[in-house]
């Protein structure tokens, strides 16, 4: 499986764009969340929505989902198409209720159905969304009354979005085969809604070597060489696992 993030920054961070990534898999390329900045980082990448081909999301924060009203109007009415939306199956309807509705409502489109075609994911249970590229949903904590889900893709590599800290799942992931970890990173404390680097530091080295940090806020770069054995992801930088 390859990966390439089209973003490794926090929401408010202006340097590195959303934390958004791509999936490669036998030739085909879904995308794991889109957010504000992912129009603009598919372009960057001389790409456009028409060569996506599938989407996931995992949880309703715009810079995991506010790139999704221009990518459901260009496949729609530009490249006329209906890519498969992989959503965990308590998502769907606030997704389409309290984020998406306004802008896509319209007389002959009233549902997200008449825009993607939608896959309920069911926590626990994998999920085949590319040839070759299975996703496991796991429900995780991240903001009290908002259900946020990370992601086991391929049994081997661990994809949190945005969670807490939960070092017990981490260990539990390891000693189950997984192999690489991408997990959010808030470098300054306190982690109200994140995990931070504090915490992440707080893990035996045999875990951090397998940790590789995004979600980052724009001061990262005075955080090189203070992450003990875990790695900054690259925006764009193709990473084979
Ligand atoms: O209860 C809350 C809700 C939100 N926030 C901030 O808003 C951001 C939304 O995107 P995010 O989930 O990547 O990060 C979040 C935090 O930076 C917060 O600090 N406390
Ligand atoms: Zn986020
Ligand atoms: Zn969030």
């Amino acid at each position: 499986m390859n990966i390439q993030m089209l973003g490794t920054g926090s929401a408010f961070a202006k340097r590195y764009y959303n934390n958004n990534a791509l999936l490669f898999s036998d030739g085909q390329t879904a995308m794991l969340d889109c957010g504000i900045t992912a129009p603009m980082a598919l372009h960057q990448l001389s790409k456009t929505f028409n060569d996506i081909h599938a989407l996931v999301i995992s949880h309703i924060h715009a810079d995991h989902v506010g790139g999704m009203e221009e990518f459901a109007f260009q496949m729609k009415f530009v490249y006329k198409r209906s890519v498969p939306l992989f959503v965990p199956a308590p998502l769907i309807e606030p997704l389409w209720e309290t984020t998406l509705k306004g802008g896509l409502m319209q007389e002959e489109c009233q549902t997200l159905d008449d825009y993607f075609e939608v896959r309920p994911l069911l926590e626990g249970q994998s999920c085949e969304i590319l040839p070759g590229l299975a996703i496991r949903p796991i429900r995780t904590k991240h903001i009290a009354g908002k259900p946020s889900y990370s992601y086991v893709v391929n049994d081997t590599f661990f994809y949190s979005a945005d969670m807490k800290f939960d070092a017990e799942l981490l260990h539990a992931l390891v000693a189950g085969g997984c192999q690489v970890i991408f997990h959010d990173c808030q470098l300054k404390p306190p982690g109200a809604v994140h995990t931070t680097l504090e915490q992440l530091l707080s893990l035996p080295p045999v875990l951090q070597e397998r940790i590789w940090l995004m979600h980052y806020d724009d001061t990262m770069p005075d955080y090189e060489g203070k992450t003990g054995a875990m790695r900054f992801v690259e925006q764009h930088r193709v990473y084979s696992f």
